[in-house]
């Protein structure tokens, strides 16, 4: 991996459809994680459209964007933990466990966001990540991720039943 690609560039094409992080989601958020030492870093530009009351964004894009910052935090800090780069193999698919967030203050929609992360623990399957959004460098909210390495039944689950009814 160069040290330019983003964590979400290196998800394999099976799970890089995510609404908040999948390179393939052209509906998408598509944000974009590096490290910055010992922290993950996502900068991220909300849109008129993203408004809670005017001039403040939507707590739900919030949730959103604390919730794949840290999840692709989760996955790339096992790579770093294995000393291997993310676009080897096996790939390392985390999903959300849990997702805690913790709105301190309105967050101005004028100009970018950034989100920061820290890895808390590397728990077996488990990955637990403390992300914060800033807003000109102030924390608006901050939150606690649990992510959990995606089981294989995940994949399973998601194919429509042989003769079930589609939408
Ligand atoms: C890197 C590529 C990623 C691309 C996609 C990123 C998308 C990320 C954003 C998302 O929106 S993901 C979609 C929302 N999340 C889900 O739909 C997950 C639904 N839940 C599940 O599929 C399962 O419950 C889950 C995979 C999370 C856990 O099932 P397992 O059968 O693997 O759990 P298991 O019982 O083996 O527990 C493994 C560990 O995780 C812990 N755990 C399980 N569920 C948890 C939970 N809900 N909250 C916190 N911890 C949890 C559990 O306690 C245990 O910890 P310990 O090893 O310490 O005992």
């Amino acid at each position: 991996m160069s040290e330019k690609s983003a964590f979400q560039d290196n998800y394999p094409e099976n799970v890089a459809h995510c609404y908040g992080c999948g390179r393939l989601n052209g509906h998408g958020h598509q944000i974009k994680t590096h490290w910055d030492g010992e922290e993950s870093v996502t900068r991220y530009r909300p849109e008129p459209f993203h408004t809670a009351v005017p001039g403040y964004v939507y707590g739900g894009l919030i949730a959103s964007l604390i919730d794949c910052h840290s999840t692709g935090t989760a996955a790339a800090a096992m790579y770093r933990a294995e000393g291997r780069e993310m676009d080897t193999q096996p790939a390392f698919r985390f999903v959300t466990g849990s997702l805690h967030v913790d709105y301190l203050k309105p967050t101005p929609i004028a100009g970018p966001l950034e989100i920061r992360g820290r890895v808390k623990a590397i728990q077996g399957r488990k990955v637990i990540v403390e992300s914060w959004v800033l807003a000109e460098g102030v924390v608006t909210a901050r939150g606690e991720v649990t992510a959990v390495q995606m089981p294989e039944s995940f994949f399973a689950a998601a194919l429509p039943k042989p003769g079930a009814p589609t939408a």
